[in-house]
């Protein structure tokens, strides 16, 4: 790839184009930056040059500053790394330049790109370029002092906070966007055109009174969003700065305070999870053996329960045609009712406008027998967790669909061999395990066997990407790589009841840390049917570390079911959040009873950052097992799963990034003392005292001399 570089060409017109080339996005990388310094002082100081329009090349103004330098002052923990852009280049370079400079904005302005183009006199635009300010998500701020200034201050927190813009002096097409973007130059240039500096406006701020209110409002609003991520307060503190002491007084914090953001481990966390989510689409054996994806146009799920209508909504909202098979036709109309709502929720929730939404539903057709199976391209089976099941309809699949047809299961726990065993078609064969709600939920584990095609995981790899999802290849083991890696989250939240714990303080301390619930709450939500199930195949594969718990069993036989039937360990009411159910303690006292693992019979005295470290340590021993089994094929694929399957917090980094930040040794010590005093649930594993020991970090690749069993 050719070196990132800045080019200058001076038109007769004495208009000069100055084009940022840096594929794929144009990122602002360091040679970026200096290069538009040189060429903006260049045609600053040319004689020939009456006025300047900033472009991108190929169809790209800028991805924004460079995120890899971002790992690299990471790395060194060196902020000095990090270049002068808001200062230097926008302010003195572009914004103050003694020539009219229009920026000429096509696919996507984001973050330190949006900001050179606010720095600009003016902005043409080609139609649906994509403008933003994403930098809240990489633990720092965007630039705070102009967008104000252009859109007004409501608006322009509303799109730093989140993702909508409109801040363009004109939109025209592509092949015109050059040619007008030159003129408008030229008319400010002779003062036909107003020759406006952002940082300047006043106008669209409002008095001082009333943007303390908005401030404070937007301040309240941060808190309750983004409890553990400084960067929102910090961002709302730099935009107040500009708005008492002016624009540029902004800037100057600005400047500091993001220096400051970046350091910290919350931006750490969310630049490793940038690129691990980048990562995934990279798997050796697939993605490098010069395959082409073959195009899945049509789709047939099985099963219209909660999973597969979930998973025929993804597809058709993607425009992919969708066959849903049911058993009859009662099944069937509540699958297909299931999908409506699920569409109509969207446009509700002004996600899909009614337009889509009825092409969406235009792409679905409900059927009973497998007549409709001659020409899909892809089957999904979301049936009921029974072997005996799996494996009659993946039988008939085979005499069904056609030969290049891929065979995929929902399955969230059955091993994959087993499935297919009674077909000779284990190549095509492959694990399509979606998280609930399918068409809201953003991973997609892809599950392959040691038989299942680069192809077939190629395409599925491609499907995923089209309906929106990240894509996550992973091994064949029981629960694969999220609910394996996670299965004792819930197992060591119970064991913390049986110790004497309180249920409802230990969902608060987990949600402290930045899960979004608990995990009893998200028991009640999953329902205890869906628990005692999962828990028994979880026993099953892994007896020697499994914690069996008779809450579940106590719950149920109270006649509880969580949300679902409103009765669990808290209460539902329609409108109102779910509140603790007092009335549960004497089933929990029977628990403790029952389990009798109480220390001398009381109950046992731990901090929030104990209970904490009692449930997640767990899931890092577990995580080490994957590692090195080889069921993810990188530990940060496991990071980006967790936080997209489990919601693990994103600022965090992922689970394996988390416990390296934590220190494995510390890890492994807090493991080893617990397994001393409550067993066998909290024994460190090989490879995670190995790592501890040796000071290797968790996430160090899995060398081919261990004793890794490599299943991808
Ligand atoms: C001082 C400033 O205010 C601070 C900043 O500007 S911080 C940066 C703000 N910008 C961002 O956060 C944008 C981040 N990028 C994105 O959201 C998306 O990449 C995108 C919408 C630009 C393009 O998406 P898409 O077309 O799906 O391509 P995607 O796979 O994500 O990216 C393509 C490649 O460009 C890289 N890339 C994208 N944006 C980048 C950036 N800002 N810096 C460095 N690399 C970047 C990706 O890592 C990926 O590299 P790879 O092929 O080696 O994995």
């Amino acid at each position: 790839m050719a070196a990132p570089r800045v080019t200058m060409e001076v038109g007769n017109d004495g208009v000069a184009i100055i084009t940022l080339i840096n594929p794929p996005v144009n990122a602002l990388a360091i040679p970026i930056v200096a290069g538009l310094k040189d060429k903006f002082e260049e045609a600053t100081s040319r004689d020939d040059v009456k006025a300047i329009v900033l472009t991108g090349n190929g169809g790209r103004f800028s991805g924004g500053f460079d995120i890899n330098v971002f790992q690299k002052v990471h790395g060194a923990g060196d902020v000095s790394l990090m270049p002068d852009v808001s200062v230097e280049l926008v302010v003195n370079l572009i914004e103050d330049c003694k020539k009219p400079i229009v920026a000429a904005v096509e696919g996507l302005a984001l973050g330190g790109g949006l900001e050179l183009a606010m720095g600009c006199h003016a902005r043409i635009a080609a139609p649906k370029t994509q403008l933003g300010l994403p930098e809240l998500t990489l633990g720092v701020i965007p630039g705070t002092q102009r967008l104000p200034r252009l859109v007004g201050l409501s608006k322009a927190i509303e799109m730093m906070l989140g993702w909508k813009l409109g801040l363009i002096d004109a939109v025209v097409t592509s092949e015109e966007l050059l040619k007008v973007s030159r003129l408008w130059a030229l008319d400010i240039a002779a003062r036909r055109k107003p020759w406006i500096r952002s940082l300047h406006r006043t106008d669209k701020l409002g008095s001082l009174s009333e943007a303390r209110e908005v401030l404070k409002l937007a301040r309240l609003q941060a808190k309750k969003t983004a409890p553990n991520m400084p960067q929102h307060q910090a961002c709302l503190d730099v935009i107040e700065e500009g708005i008492v002491h002016g624009g540029y007084s902004g800037v100057l914090k600005e400047a500091k305070v993001f220096k400051e953001l970046v350091m910290l481990d919350t931006s750490r966390g969310l630049v490793h999870v940038f690129f691990a989510q980048r990562a995934t689409s990279k798997v050796p054996n697939v993605t490098d053996i010069g395959l082409k994806p073959r195009g899945v146009r049509k789709v047939a799920v099985i099963g219209g329960g909660l999973m597969g209508s979930g998973i025929a909504t993804a597809h058709i909202l993607n425009n992919i045609y969708v066959v849903l098979k049911e058993v009859n036709s009662e099944y069937l109309l509540k699958g297909i009712k299931t999908i409506e709502a699920n569409v109509r929720g969207l446009v509700t929730r002004g996600k899909l406008t009614q337009d889509k939404a009825n092409n969406a539903l235009k792409m679905l057709k409900g059927v009973l027998d497998y007549s409709e199976f001659k020409d899909v391209d892809m089957v999904i089976e979301a049936v009921i967790e029974s072997v005996p099941l799996k494996q009659k309809i993946f039988s008939e699949l085979e005499k069904a669909c056609p030969p290049h047809c891929i065979l995929a299961t929902n399955t969230s726990t059955i091993d994959l061999n087993i499935v297919g065993e009674k077909t000779s078609s284990q190549d095509r064969i492959i694990g399509a395990h979606f998280f609930s709600p399918a068409h809201v939920m953003p991973l997609l584990e892809i599950v392959r066997t040691e038989r299942t095609s680069a192809q077939v995981i190629l395409d599925l790899m491609t499907v995923g990407k089209i309906i929106k999802k990240v894509p996550v290849v992973v091994g064949n083991c029981t629960g694969f790589a999220v609910n394996r890696a996670f299965f004792p989250y819930s197992q060591s939240a119970r064991l913390l009841v049986s110790l004497g714990v309180d249920v409802f303080r230990i969902d608060s301390a987990i949600r402290s840390f930045g899960l979004p619930i608990g995990p009893f709450q998200l028991l009640d939500l999953a329902g205890y049917g869906v628990a005692a199930a999962t828990s028994k195949e979880f026993d099953k594969a892994f007896p020697d570390r499994s914690f069996q718990s008779p809450l579940v069993d106590l719950l149920l036989k109270s006649g509880r079911n969580g949300k679902a039937n409103g009765k669990g360990l808290y209460t539902y009411e329609k409108g109102s959040k779910p509140k603790p159910d007092p009335s549960v303690l004497p089933i929990i006292e029977e628990c403790r009873r029952l389990s009798n693992i109480m220390p001398g019979g009381k109950p046992i005295s731990v901090t929030e950052k104990e209970i904490v470290e009692m449930i997640l340590f767990p899931v890092v021993n577990e995580s080490c097992r994957v590692l090195e089994e080889g069921i993810v094929v990188r530990a940060s694929d496991l990071d980006v799963a967790s936080v997209l399957g489990m919601s693990f917090p994103s600022y965090r980094g992922g689970i394996v990034f988390w416990a390296d930040a934590v220190g494995a040794n510390y890890v492994y010590t807090s493991l080893k003392k617990w397994s001393q005093l409550y067993g066998n649930f909290f024994k460190p594993s090989r490879f995670l005292e190995e790592r501890a020991t040796k000071g290797i970090p968790l996430s160090a690749p899995v060398s081919s001399s261990s004793t890794s069993r490599a299943r991808l």
